[in-house]
């Protein structure tokens, strides 16, 4: 549904993204992870038609983004991160113009209907979108992203700035549309929320370092390095000098770290990795290679 091929930009002397190649499958729910700045929204503009790449190749949908950005266009949803409503227009009225862009007329009202009772819009209908509050405008956001029943959805940070009830909200109406059939990437910082998708792609200095599902990823770095945790009090620097260790960080009670897999821990409670030691790992081990 989504396939990649090398895709490749650069801002000036920036490469924002360099030589990415990653497929989705029809019905995934695709998560890209990585640091501010690491890429993630310069490859969805690409693989949206909205920037032109420098190399490479996006397929989307059936269609080459490149030589086709408006075909691609009509096939996808796309949810910016500053949410893609017009403020002063109302909740029903963002959802038709974007249907109409993309329907015939007569579908419209009943699209727009169906997508404002699903995704729990109808008491706000007639409000100006520039008056939601942020939950609700990015409801809003992800709502008119699906409107025109787009195969494939591309959401941008959709849950920033929300709290965790609305941003649970908003993973049960992705997951919802993904049962449906919809094709979903979704970038996000939230390793929860990472921990949602069917697969991973994680995106390091334009590059993309590890793609895989949560839990191979997990399992391969607890192949690779052993986990641990260190009680309350520990002096951190002294356990960072330890033969062996390799990192180590305050975690809610205590200390977290990483150790090499041949490391001497007995004083200390090796842990399975969570997905957020997992990218501390894979970061690490790209920052040595640089
Ligand atoms: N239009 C632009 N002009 C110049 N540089 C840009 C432009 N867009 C992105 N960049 C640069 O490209 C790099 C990647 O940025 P991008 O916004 O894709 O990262 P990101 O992973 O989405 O970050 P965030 O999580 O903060 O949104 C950054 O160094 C950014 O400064």
């Amino acid at each position: 549904m989504i396939k990649a091929e090398g895709l490749t930009r650069r801002f000036g002397a920036r490469l924002a993204v360099e030589k990415v190649s990653f497929e989705v499958r029809p019905g995934e729910v695709f998560g890209l992870v990585g640091p501010n700045g690491a890429g993630k929204t310069t490859l969805v503009r690409l693989l949206t038609g909205v920037l032109a790449p420098h190399a490479g190749r996006a397929e989307v949908a059936g269609e080459d983004v490149t030589r086709r950005p408006e075909a691609v266009k009509a096939r996808i949803g796309y949810a910016t991160q500053d949410a893609s409503v017009y403020p002063d227009l109302t909740v029903r009225e963002n959802l038709e113009f974007r249907a109409a862009l993309y329907l015939p007329p007569q579908e419209v009202p009943a699209r727009v209907a169906e997508v404002l009772e699903r995704f729990g819009l109808e008491p706000w209908q007639h409000r100006l979108a520039g008056e939601l509050s942020g939950g609700w405008r990015q409801r809003l956001s992800l709502a008119q992203a699906f409107v025109h029943r787009p195969r494939v959805a591309f959401l941008d940070e959709p849950t920033t700035g929300l709290d965790p009830l609305a941003r649970r909200a908003v993973w049960d109406l992705i997951y919802a549309e993904a049962a449906r059939g919809v094709t979903v990437l979704v970038t996000t910082h939230y390793m929860d929320e990472a921990e949602r998708c069917h697969r991973l792609g994680l995106i390091y200095r334009g590059r993309l370092v590890a793609l895989e599902t949560p839990q191979a990823l997990k399992a391969a770095a607890q192949a690779r390095y052993r986990f641990f945790q260190a009680p309350a009090g520990t002096d951190l620097e002294a356990l960072k000098a330890r033969p062996g260790i390799l990192d180590a960080w305050p975690s809610g009670a205590g200390v977290r770290g990483v150790a090499r897999s041949d490391a001497a821990l007995e004083d200390l409670e090796v842990v399975p990795p969570t997905l957020e030691d997992v990218f501390s790992v894979l970061v690490m081990e790209e920052e040595a290679r640089a």
